[in-house]
């Protein structure tokens, strides 16, 4: 069952139809099937499912990240404030990612970050204007302390959460309208998600972004969405308000999903309570 009833028509990036079908090993593999898909300006939306149910591959298609595998179909239609980004140019896609468009973090920066280049650096190339004081102020605003010290840091000297920080303040460096978050927390440690999800709350507050968000973790996304997208076997199942998809789903994989992660919080608190003194 598919709801869309949260769509806007004011919405800031509109995706209908749209289906992604990739050539595995002479197989066809429907990564994403036919979904309809939108975030308003200033929204934060969730997208759930299993893995492989083609969050990622999604997020992607939208961004024109494509995985390095055949492409056996792209169709259907992607709006970005109005324009077009299924047929859009290569160079009009690179100004998109640079100015008041959209940005993108992953699950790993380590893979994303130049291993040889101090992070100092790798901000201050993500700014139309590029500036030590800018750069150290985007370390700030992320909340990394002494931002001068890690601007002079290479990415192996630091952290797994500081680098995640790190490639927000790259994300942030273009004031996106939209940022696409694909599992920013999974490899952190449950203080360390808490900080960085603490920090993408903050952000999208003081500078308004939407942001879409990716994960397997229903916490995640029952704190800090608007709205949820689940999707299974590349199709959205589900659609809607969080709070209404949690306490009514309507289709029972949602259902599924939400009973195994109460359950999981619920082991996991009174693992705590145990714990406690
Ligand atoms: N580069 C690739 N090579 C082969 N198959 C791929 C590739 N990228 C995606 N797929 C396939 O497309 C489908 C959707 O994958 P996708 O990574 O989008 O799912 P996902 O929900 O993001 O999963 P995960 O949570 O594990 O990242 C899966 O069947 C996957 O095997």
């Amino acid at each position: 069952m598919t709801n869309i009833e949260g769509r806007t028509s004011d919405a800031l990036l509109d995706v209908r139809d749209l289906k992604v079908h990739l050539s595995v090993d002479g197989k066809i593999v429907r990564a994403v099937d036919g979904v309809d898909f939108s975030v308003a300006p200033g929204e934060v939306v969730g997208i759930v499912g299993e893995s492989g149910s083609g969050k990622s591959t999604l997020a992607r298609a939208i961004i024109q990240l494509m995985p390095n595998v055949g492409i056996a179909e792209l169709s259907g239609s992607v709006r970005f404030r109005d324009q077009d980004l299924i047929n859009v140019s290569p160079k009009a896609m690179r100004s998109l990612r640079r100015r008041n468009g959209f940005s993108m973090i992953f699950q790993d920066p380590l893979g994303y970050l130049n291993p040889t280049q101090k992070v100092g650096r790798q901000i201050a190339e993500a700014l139309d204007d590029p500036d030590d004081n800018r750069v150290h102020a985007l370390l700030h605003e992320v909340g990394l302390p002494k931002p001068r010290q890690v601007a002079r840091s290479y990415p192996h000297e630091l952290s797994g959460g500081m680098r995640q920080r790190v490639m927000i303040a790259i994300a942030l460096a273009s004031e996106p309208a939209l940022l696409f978050a694909d599992e920013p927390t999974t490899s952190l440690d449950a203080t360390v998600q808490r900080q960085v999800l603490d920090t993408l709350r903050r952000l999208h507050k003081s500078h308004g972004m939407a942001i879409a968000i990716i994960t397997h973790d229903l916490g995640v996304i029952a704190e800090l969405c608007d709205r949820v997208y689940v999707m299974r076997g590349g199709k959205v199942v589900e659609s809607g308000a969080v709070i209404d998809v949690f306490e009514a789903p309507q289709h029972p994989y949602s259902a599924e999903l939400i009973r195994l992660s109460t359950r999981h919080l619920q082991v996991a608190s009174s693992g705590a309570q145990r714990a406690a003194p």
